[in-house]
C-alpha cells in the first residue's frame, strides 16, 4: 500500500470550482492525491467528515515591527496567531520595525529572523521611501514580494511618506522590475491639512477623527497614484480600501486595462464608525473604520467580487500607546489588532450574505498567490501544490477572549465578538501547526516564500 504523511478523510473541500467531498492526500509537504477512499498507510490519518478545508489564508498585509519593535508584536507571537486564523502564509509590511525593509541588507536581516521564529511560511514587502531609488532594483532581486508606500503620514518616523517626485520615480523603476506597488492611499495634504485644523480646536472626538480622514482623502491619494500609474506602467495594488468611491475609480481604471489589485479589511466589513465611538483607540484605524452606511456599501462590493483580495492590516503595539488615560484618540497609536480573524470573519460575511465558498477562498488564497506570484504552488487544494490548509466547523462558534487570540498584546476591538465557525486546524505544507485552540508545531517551520523567478524581468 502507498505510503503517506498523511491523509485527511471525507472533507468538503474548497476547490476553485466549487465545493468537493473528497480525501486529501499529502507527502512531503504536497498534495498527491485528491480523491475519494484513498487507501494509503499514513502516519497522520485526520478525519475531517462534516468540515470544510478551505486553502490556508495568503494574507498579504500585516507588521510585526522585528527586529526593532519586537515588543509590538514579532514572528513568533505572529506567526502562532496568524496559524490559529487558518493562516499559512503571510507577508510581513517593511515599517514598524527598525530598520524599515528598505534596502537588501535589511530584508536578509528580517528573513533570517522570520526563518528561525516562523511558524508558518512567510514573504516580505520592500519599502519605497524618499533616497532608497538605488536600493528597488537590488531588493527586487533579493525576493521581496512587492514594494510598499505611504501616500499619507505613517506615524513612525523611520518610514518616510513618498512625496509625489519619489513616486513617480519609484514607480518608474519598479514597473521595469515587474514587481507590483501597494500604496496607502490618503492625501496627506488632505489629512494633515484638517488633522492641524481638529489640532488648533482641540478637537479630538471620535467624530473629529472620522472627519480628519474623509473618503475624499483616500479618493484624491487613489486618483493621484492611477495617473501616475498611467505615466510610468507600474502595476499598482491598493491595500485596505475604505470607501466605494474610491473602488468606482479603481474599476474604472481596471476596466481600462491597468494593471491594478484592491484588497479591503475585515473591520471595515464587521465594524464602522460607531464601534470607535464606543471603544476609542483600539477601533482606531488609518483610513478610519466608516459610517455604518459605507460599511453596508463595502459588504456588497465584496459579494459583487470588486476587491481581489482581503488582508487583516495587523497592525498592533504595546496597549501603552493606545492608553486612553495617556493619549488622546489623535495622539494614540492606530492600527487595528487582529490578523487571526481574517478568516473566520469572511466566514461570518459568507454565511450571513450567502457568499460561496469558493469566492473565500479566492479572495484568502488563490487572488493573493495570483497578484504575487505564488499561484503555481500555493493558494489552492491541487495534485502538486504546497499542502496548506484550514480545516473549518460551521458545528461550532468561537468567541473571542484574551486566552485564544494568540496576538502579543490582547487589546483588541475583537475581544467578546463570536463567529459564527470555527477553525479546527491549520496544516502548512502537510504539518498541523494548530490545533483543537493550540499551536501544536513543536517547532518554527516556516520558510520565506519569494515569488517566481521568471517574474522579475530586468
Ligand atoms: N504604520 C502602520 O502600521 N499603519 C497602519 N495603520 C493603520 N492601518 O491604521 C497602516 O497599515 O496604515
Ligand atoms: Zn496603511
Ligand atoms: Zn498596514
Amino acid at each position: 500500500m502507498e505510503r503517506l504523511d498523511v491523509v485527511i478523510k471525507n472533507g468538503k473541500a474548497v476547490l476553485p470550482d466549487g465545493v468537493k467531498e473528497t480525501d486529501i492526500g499529502i507527502k512531503d509537504g504536497r498534495i498527491v492525491a485528491l480523491q475519494k477512499g484513498i487507501q494509503a498507510n499514513a502516519s497522520v490519518m485526520l478525519n475531517a467528515e462534516n468540515h470544510y478545508i478551505f486553502p490556508g489564508v495568503i494574507d498579504v498585509h500585516v507588521h510585526f515591527s522585528e527586529p526593532g519593535r519586537e515588543s509590538w508584536e514579532g514572528f513568533h507571537t505572529g506567526s502562532m496567531m496568524m496559524a490559529a486564523g487558518g493562516c499559512t502564509t503571510y507577508f510581513d509590511m517593511p515599517l514598524n520595525g527598525i530598520p524599515s525593509t528598505v534596502n537588501v541588507k535589511a530584508l536578509t536581516e528580517k528573513a533570517e529572523i522570520g526563518k528561525l521564529k516562523s511558524f508558518v511560511d512567510f514573504s516580505l514587502w520592500g519599502g519605497l521611501v524618499p533616497g532608497n531609488e538605488k536600493d528597488l532594483e537590488p531588493l527586487a532581486e533579493a525576493g521581496v514580494i512587492g514594494f510598499k508606500a505611504f501616500l499619507s503620514e505613517t506615524g513612525n518616523k523611520e518610514f518616510a511618506s513618498v512625496d509625489d517626485m519619489t513616486l513617480l520615480n519609484g514607480m518608474k523603476i519598479i514597473a521595469k522590475t515587474g514587481k507590483v506597488l501597494a500604496l496607502h492611499s490618503e492625501s496627506a495634504s488632505i489629512t494633515n491639512w484638517l488633522k492641524a485644523e481638529k489640532e488648533q480646536a482641540g478637537a479630538f472626538s471620535a467624530d473629529d477623527y472620522l472627519e480628519s480622514r474623509p473618503i475624499m482623502a483616500e479618493v484624491e491619494a487613489v486618483e493621484r497614484a492611477i495617473y501616475y500609474a498611467e505615466l510610468t506602467g507600474c502595476p499598482l495594488h491598493f491595500v485596505h480600501i475604505s470607501s466605494a468611491l474610491a473602488i468606482e475609480k479603481i474599476e474604472q481604471a481596471k476596466h481600462s486595462g491597468m494593471d491594478i489589485t484592491v484588497e479591503t479589511c475585515p473591520h471595515y466589513l464587521l465594524f464602522n464608525h460607531q464601534h470607535l465611538r464606543e471603544l476609542g483607540t483600539i477601533a482606531k484605524c488609518a483610513p478610519p473604520l466608516r459610517e455604518k452606511e459605507e460599511q453596508e456599501k463595502l459588504i456588497s462590493l465584496v459579494i459583487n467580487q470588486k476587491f481581489d483580495m482581503v488582508s487583516s492590516d495587523h497592525s498592533p503595539c504595546p496597549f501603552d500607546l493606545k492608553d486612553p488615560k495617556k493619549h488622546h484618540l489623535f495622539a494614540a497609536w492606530g492600527g487595528i489588532s487582529g490578523g487571526q480573524f481574517t478568516f473566520l470573519s469572511m466566514l461570518e460575511l459568507a454565511i450571513k450574505y450567502n457568499i460561496p465558498f469558493e469566492t473565500i477562498a479566492q479572495l484568502t488564497a488563490s487572488a493573493p498567490a495570483e497578484r504575487f506570484g505564488l499561484s503555481e504552488w500555493k493558494g489552492k487544494i491541487a495534485v502538486g501544490f504546497d499542502a496548506d490548509l484550514a480545516i473549518l466547523s460551521l458545528e461550532d462558534s468561537f468567541t473571542v477572549t484574551k486566552e485564544n487570540f494568540l496576538a502579543k498584546h490582547k487589546e483588541s476591538l475583537y475581544i467578546g465578538h463570536t463567529f459564527p465557525s470555527m477553525i479546527v486546524a491549520t496544516i502548512s505544507k502537510g504539518k498541523i501547526v494548530y490545533q483543537d485552540g493550540k499551536v501544536v508545531a513543536g517547532k518554527a517551520n516556516g520558510e520565506w516564500v519569494k515569488p517566481e523567478k521568471d517574474e522579475y524581468v530586468k
